[in-house]
C-alpha cells in the first residue's frame, strides 16, 4: 500500500469504528479512530490528518446533527484546508446541506455502501492533496528569521557584519539555545563562501569514538565496520564553512589533530597515508568556559588562541528581555502555521509573566513553550493557563523583590550553611542571636 493518506474517523459507536477501520485500512495509508470528538484538537496537533470522517450525532439519543456541525466548525477553524466528510444515520438532508454550507466536503449515509464510502473518501483525499499543493505554492518561502532588536543583539549583529566577509576563525560563546548556530549561519551567509555549503558537526551529540572519522574521514578497512571510504566533514566543507558546535567536548588528542589541520590546511583520513588539502573557514561554538578548561589542562591553550581570533558572546535571553515580546509572537505565529492552527494573539499580560521566567534553555526553550501553548490554547488569545511554566520557580523569580520573602530565604540559607549553628548563622547575617531567634520563630524555621 503506497497510499499516504491519513484518515481520522470519529464516531461514538465502537462497532462503527471497527467496521470502518477494517474496510478502510486496506485502501488508505493510515486510519486513526476515535470515539471522543473532544480529542480532535489534540489529534490535529499531533498528526497531519488528511481527511476527517465525522459522525453528525454524538450524544446518545440526540439527532440534531449539532455536535457534528460544531466539530466541523472547530476543525475548519484549526485548519482552513481541512477536508471533512460527514456521516449521518438519519438521512437528514437538511443537516447534510447545512454541513456542506459550513464547509464539509461531502457526506455519507449510514449504513454505508462500502464502494461508495471508499470512492467518496478517495475524492476527498485527492482534494486534500490538491489543496496542500496549492498552499505550498502560495506560501512564502521559509527563511531563517533572526530577531535581534535589543541593544546587546544589535552589537552582536554589527560584529557579525564586520567579520563575516573575512576568513577569520570565529568562536561563538553563549548558553544553550541562545542562537549560536543561527549566528554561524548568518556569518556564512554574509561571507564570500556562501555559494559553498556550511557543514555542521555537533560534538555534543556525537559519540566520542566517532569524532575522528566524522571530522577527518576514513579509508575502507580503517576499523571494523569501515566497509568503504568516507569523506570527513572537513572535506565536505571544503570551499565553504565548517561549524563545530560544542567544541569544548573535543578530547585532547583530537584537539591536537584539529590544530594541525587548521594550521596546515590539510587532514589525514583514518587509515590513509596521505594528507588531503582542505580549504575551510572555521566557526566554533561553545557553552563552556574554555579558559577554565585550559587552566585545568582540559583544553589546549594554543587551540583556544587559534580559534578565538574573533569571539562573539551571545547574551542569555534573561539579559535581553527587550527581545522577548517579538520572539514570543514570532514563535506563536510559526507554531500556528506549522500545525495549521488559527493564529493566536499574545497579550501583554502573558508577556509580562513570561518575562519573569529565567529561561535557562533560552530561545529554544521559549520556542518550545510558545509551540506548546499554541497547541493547548483554546481561545483566540493565549492565556497564562496555556503555559506549563514550572509555576513555583516563576513565582520565586516574580517575588525576588519581596523583602520578607528574601529575608526568609536568607535566614534559611544561613542556617543551612552553618548546619543549624545559630551563633554562626547570626554572625553571617550581621544580627544578634536574639534577633535571629525572633526571625526563626516568625518564619517558622
Ligand atoms: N534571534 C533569534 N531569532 C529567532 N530565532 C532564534 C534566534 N536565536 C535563536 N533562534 C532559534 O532558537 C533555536 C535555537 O537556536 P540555535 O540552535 O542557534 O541555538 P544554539 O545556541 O546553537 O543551541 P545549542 O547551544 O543547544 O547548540 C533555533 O530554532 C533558532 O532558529
Amino acid at each position: 500500500m503506497t497510499d499516504k493518506t491519513t484518515l481520522l474517523i470519529v464516531d461514538d459507536d465502537e462497532d462503527v469504528l471497527t467496521a470502518a477501520r477494517l474496510l478502510l485500512r486496506r485502501h488508505f495509508g493510515r486510519v486513526i479512530t476515535q470515539t471522543d470528538p473532544g480529542k480532535i484538537p489534540e489529534l490535529m496537533a499531533a498528526e497531519a490528518i488528511d481527511v476527517f470522517l465525522l459522525d453528525m450525532n454524538f450524544a446518545i439519543g440526540r439527532n440534531s446533527g449539532k455536535e457534528g456541525l460544531h466539530w466541523l466548525g472547530d476543525i475548519r477553524q484549526r485548519d482552513p484546508n481541512a477536508v471533512v466528510v460527514l456521516m449521518t444515520a438519519f438521512g437528514d438532508l437538511n443537516t447534510a446541506v447545512a454541513a456542506m454550507r459550513e464547509g464539509a466536503t461531502d457526506f455519507v449515509l449510514k449504513p454505508w455502501q462500502n464502494d461508495r464510502l471508499i470512492a467518496t473518501l478517495r475524492v476527498a483525499a485527492d482534494l486534500r492533496h490538491t489543496r496542500a499543493q496549492l498552499s505550498a505554492l502560495t506560501a512564502p518561502p521559509p527563511e531563517e528569521t533572526m530577531i535581534a532588536g535589543s541593544a546587546s543583539m544589535q552589537r552582536v549583529m554589527k560584529m557579525v557584519e564586520r567579520v563575516a566577509g573575512t576568513d577569520a576563525t570565529v568562536l561563538i560563546r553563549g548558553e544553550n539555545g541562545t542562537g549560536k548556530e543561527l549566528i554561524a549561519q548568518e556569518l556564512h551567509r554574509l561571507s564570500a563562501r556562501s555559494d559553498a555549503p556550511m557543514v555542521s558537526v555537533d560534538l555534543g551529540a556525537l559519540a566520542e569514538s566517532l569524532f575522528e572519522s566524522e571530522l577527518f574521514g576514513h579509508r575502507r578497512g580503517a576499523f571494523t565496520g569501515a566497509d568503504s571510504d568516507r569523506a570527513g566533514r572537513f572535506q565536505a566543507a571544503s570551499g565553504g564553512t565548517l561549524f563545530l558546535d560544542e567544541i569544548g567536548n573535543l578530547p585532547l588528542a583530537l584537539q591536537t589533530k584539529l590544530l594541525r589541520a587548521l594550521e596546515n590546511r590539510e587532514v589525514t583520513p583514518l587509515g590513509a597515508d596521505q594528507e588531503i588539502d582542505v580549504d575551510i573557514r572555521l566557526i566554533a561554538a561553545t557553552n563552556q568556559p574554555l579558559e577554565d578548561m585550559v587552566a585545568r589542562g582540559e583544553f589546549r591553550e594554543d587551540l583556544l588562541y587559534r580559534i578565538n581570533t574573533i569571539s562573539i558572546e551571545l547574551p542569555p535571553l534573561r539579559e535581553r528581555l527587550e527581545d522577548l515580546p517579538e520572539l514570543a509572537r514570532f514563535f506563536a505565529a510559526q507554531a500556528a502555521r506549522r500545525y495549521r492552527l488559527p493564529a493566536k494573539e499574545v497579550p501583554a499580560k502573558v508577556l509580562q509573566r513570561l518575562a519573569q521566567w529565567s529561561w535557562p534553555g533560552n530561545i529554544r526553550e521559549l520556542s518550545h513553550t510558545m509551540e506548546r501553548a499554541v497547541i493547548m490554547g483554546e481561545r483566540d488569545a493565549l492565556a497564562i493557563e496555556d503555559f506549563d511554566l514550572k509555576s513555583r520557580q516563576v513565582d520565586a523569580a516574580a517575588e525576588t523583590l519581596n523583602l520578607e520573602e528574601n529575608e526568609r530565604r536568607l535566614v534559611q540559607t544561613a542556617l543551612q550553611r552553618y548546619e543549624g549553628n545559630v551563633s554562626r548563622a547570626a554572625d553571617a547575617l550581621g544580627i544578634t542571636r536574639a534577633a535571629l531567634y525572633r526571625r526563626m520563630e516568625k518564619f517558622d524555621l
